[in-house]
């Protein structure tokens, strides 16, 4: 098969909420999707994953009443298996765990996230190998989506780690049906990077909310992976 008859997933742009005003939730997830938001990224974290403790079920429970947007959830919590019910019930859409704390139990919690309703992803620290992703792509209950972390997870607001991009590049031409996530520090000055790595979904929360037009931030997002798809520069 050419190039040419390879077929991409679509560009996906996701603010992540993380840096939203937390009390005006709902709104501020109507406002992204006015602006051209396709998913809305929803940063759970435990206090003890990662340094930070943000949101959970009651908080995409209570989103849910005020929006049917793709909820994308982002698990940095020690024991994603205790969140999958409940996330489900609560509405989420989509559940990425991390691979540095299911080592054995991968198969068994991607099965129970499918199962669920959900999509299921994995995502890896800036310090975790790739190669630790390829089965969770490959084995029979496999994953819809990789996420490579492109801060070390906890906070916004940290610079990209284009280091990182020779694990999306690895990604996109040994899968070039998967979807394939980066997350922290994207904006339009690094954009172009990922994009030419082969990154489809991109979440970006500083660059969104701190823009003076966020929707501008977000159509720059999407002409940059729209472009690097047209000329597949990733594949060769
Ligand atoms: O998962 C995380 C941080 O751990 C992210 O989703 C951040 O919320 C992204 O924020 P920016 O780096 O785009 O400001
Ligand atoms: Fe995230």
């Amino acid at each position: 098969m050419g190039d040419q008859d390879v077929q991409l997933p679509k560009p996906k742009i996701a603010p992540s909420m993380l840096s939203s005003d937390f009390a005006n939730l709902a709104s501020e997830a109507k406002f992204m999707e006015d602006c051209g938001a396709d998913w809305l990224h929803m940063d759970i974290m435990d206090g003890h994953f990662v340094p930070n403790l943000t949101i959970g079920e009651p908080v995409i429970k209570a989103l849910r009443k005020h929006t049917n947007a793709f909820l994308d959830c982002h698990l940095m919590v020690t024991n994603p298996a205790d969140y999958v019910k409940p996330l489900a019930k609560a509405g989420a859409s989509s559940f990425t765990f991390h691979v540095e704390v299911t080592k054995d139990s991968c198969q068994e919690l991607i099965k129970s996230i499918k199962s669920s309703g959900m999509r299921a992803a994995v995502a890896l620290k800036p310090g975790t190998p790739v190669e630790d992703v390829f089965p969770l792509v490959e084995g029979e209950d496999n994953v819809d989506m990789v996420l490579v972390m492109t801060v070390e997870p906890g906070f916004g607001g940290q610079s990209f780690m284009a280091d990182m991009m020779p694990k999306v590049k690895e990604l996109r031409r040994k899968y070039p049906h998967l979807d394939i996530q980066v997350d922290g520090g994207l904006a339009p000055s690094t954009i172009d990077q990922a994009a030419a790595a082969g990154a489809n979904v991109i979440v970006a929360g500083s660059s969104v909310f701190g823009a003076k037009e966020p929707a501008s931030v977000i159509r720059i997002l999407r002409q940059s992976v729209e472009a690097a798809q047209s000329s597949k520069i990733f594949l060769r």
